[in-house]
């Protein structure tokens, strides 16, 4: 991967895209042509999504800061280019370079206002009001045209981040542009990646204005990398090609403990994302009166057959399925209900890498034994939804706030690593490295979407784990692969479409067409 496709992946706080600017500025390139510059593409590219030929009317909201600045030198290129523009102008002070380019948009005749009514019927609107400089929750006249616009309905095109949105928390701060587009410019910031932005962002693009990648890293070597998983980094975690000479066993053996009588479905589905990894071998241990259903559907697997307690969970796990040294990974937890204490407790002591997702973390936080898990020889994956985050981690304050930094914080705890599922999931390394997914799709808010995950990365871990980074990255490659066959799947089934099993046969189709194309 060359620098730029590396900067292409990296995500940023605002305070680090200042200190890059800042180095940027310090090197010699003058701020106005910074300016000129990033803003110059902004206006390239909304001119290519809305067309002269299709939008003649442009409203324009002007900020106090830099973001305005934007605003300003777009409002001038449109102008230049034929379009009608108006601007909202509210603020009566502004930053000296936005103030110079203000008075050269009036001089050029382009009409401003001090009410957002006067741009209704433009047919478009652009969000140049705050940027990453946003400190504080935006309230009065300000938010009452931002209010008032997300009543409006024509497009809207927000630079830099939606105004009113937190740049780092993709927190609402007040209240917030719902964008239809935004356009992020430089480096992805962290918000865009925070699920409760999602809502405002609209679709994300990034304008690569050419940050120097000697200036990013000088400033993002100083922290653990936040990255996003894609499909250069993805392929080399996949474990294709195989090697022309290997057996079964070289591919991995996995072991999968799941099921109950109660949720007999999800077993079947861990098995599925399992088989979809190509692991070598693949041994699941379901309670016995599950067997014969589960060798129904998963004939390739070995299916460990466990005495069961009275309500059809498994009660013990017989000898083959409690020698762990046979097998490279182990993945416990879809329905086994919260009788199955024991068995967690029993998981915990394998020496191989062991993922619990679902009711292994719902025993897990029971048992209250989180702190043994950085005693395990082996690395230990956590998947949880915040719901299940929220009961493992109860003293980490409001999740949902920043994922990001929950999902860090949750990994240091425990010495595990964390899978934060979501819109928008996260994987965190306890040393502070994320990975994250860029996209996903709703449709995978589905019961048994996450178990067919969880067979995923195990079978994905047999395959391949090795060393605790490259585990790290495989998690993340699992969950990007899982995300993806969802979005091919809803886009050949609708939304509507895409139950868990079906989820767990687009996984190999999608990855065909995705090793083809490249
Ligand atoms: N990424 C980059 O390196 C570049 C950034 N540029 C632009 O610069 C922006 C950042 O500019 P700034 O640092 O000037 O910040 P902003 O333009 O985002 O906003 C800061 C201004 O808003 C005021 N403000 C903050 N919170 C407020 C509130 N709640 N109510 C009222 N006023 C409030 C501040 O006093 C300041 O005047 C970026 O978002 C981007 O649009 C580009 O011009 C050039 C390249
Ligand atoms: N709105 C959404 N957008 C994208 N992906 C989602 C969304 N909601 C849930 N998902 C994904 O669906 C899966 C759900 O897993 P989980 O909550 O464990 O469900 P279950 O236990 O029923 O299988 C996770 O991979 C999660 O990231
Ligand atoms: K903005």
């Amino acid at each position: 991967m060359n620098p730029q496709q590396q900067l292409e992946q990296v995500v940023v706080t605002a305070e680090q895209m200042r200190q890059i600017e800042a180095r940027i500025f310090a090197a010699g390139m003058p701020v106005a042509a910074l300016m000129e510059k990033a803003a110059g593409l902004t206006a390239s590219r909304i001119r290519q999504l809305y067309p002269l030929s299709q939008v003649s009317r442009v409203g324009i909201l002007i900020g106090p800061g830099h973001n305005g600045g934007d605003a300003l030198v777009i409002a001038r290129e449109l102008h230049l280019a034929g379009y009608q523009v108006s601007l909202y102008r509210p603020f009566a002070k502004l930053k000296d370079l936005t103030a110079q380019h203000a008075e050269y948009a009036e001089n050029l005749g382009i009409p401003s206002h001090k009410d957002l009514q006067s741009l209704q019927n433009c047919e478009l609107i652009i969000d140049g009001l705050f940027g990453f400089g946003l400190e504080r929750s935006l309230s009065g006249e300000i938010a009452e045209a931002i209010d008032r616009l997300n009543e409006w309905s024509q497009p809207v095109v927000s630079i830099d981040i939606p105004s009113g949105l937190h740049t780092d928390t993709g927190e609402v701060l007040g209240t917030a542009v719902r964008a239809t587009y935004t356009l992020c410019l430089g480096l992805w910031k962290r918000g865009f990646f925070q699920d409760a932005a999602l809502e405002y962002i609209g679709k994300a693009e990034r304008i690569d204005f050419g940050v120097p990648p000697q200036e990013a890293w000088a400033i993002l070597s100083q922290s653990e990398p936040i990255r996003q998983i894609n499909l250069s980094s993805a392929k080399q975690y996949l474990p294709v090609p195989r090697p022309p000479v290997t057996h079964k066993y070289k591919q991995g053996h996995l072991l999968v403990i799941c099921g109950s009588r109660r949720y007999a479905g999800g077993a079947i589905l861990t098995g599925l994302g399992a088989r979809a990894s190509g692991v070598g071998m693949l041994s699941i241990a379901v309670p016995e009166s599950l067997k014969p259903l589960l060798v129904t559907h998963l004939s390739d697997a070995l299916i460990i057959d466990c005495p069961e307690t009275e309500t059809g969970a498994i009660a013990q796990l017989p000898p083959i399925a409690s020698d762990f040294s046979k097998y490279q990974v182990i993945a416990c937890g879809p329905g086994l209900t919260q009788q199955a204490q024991s068995i967690v407790q029993a998981v915990l002591k394998a020496e191989c890498p062991l993922v619990l997702d679902a009711d292994g973390l719902n025993n897990l936080a029971q048992l209250g034994t989180m702190a043994s898990l950085s005693l395990r020889k082996a690395p230990t994956v956590l998947t949880p939804h915040l719901g299940e985050f929220k009961r493992l981690f109860p003293d980490i304050d409001r999740p949902d706030r920043d994922r990001i930094q929950a999902v860090q914080k949750a990994a240091a705890q425990s010495g595990a690593i964390i899978l934060l599922k979501g819109a928008r999931t996260a994987i965190a390394h306890p040393q502070g490295s994320v990975w994250l997914v860029p996209t996903s799709t709703p449709a995978l808010a589905r019961g048994g979407s996450g178990d067919v995950l969880t067979g995923l990365i195990g079978g994905l871990l047999a395959q391949s784990a090795t060393s605790d980074g490259l585990l790290e990255a495989l998690v993340a490659t699992a969950a990007w692969w899982h995300a993806q066959a969802g979005i091919l799947a809803a886009q050949e089934r609708t939304e509507l479409g895409v139950d868990a099993f079906t989820l767990s046969q687009y996984l190999l189709p999608f990855l065909s067409n995705a090793i083809d194309k490249t």
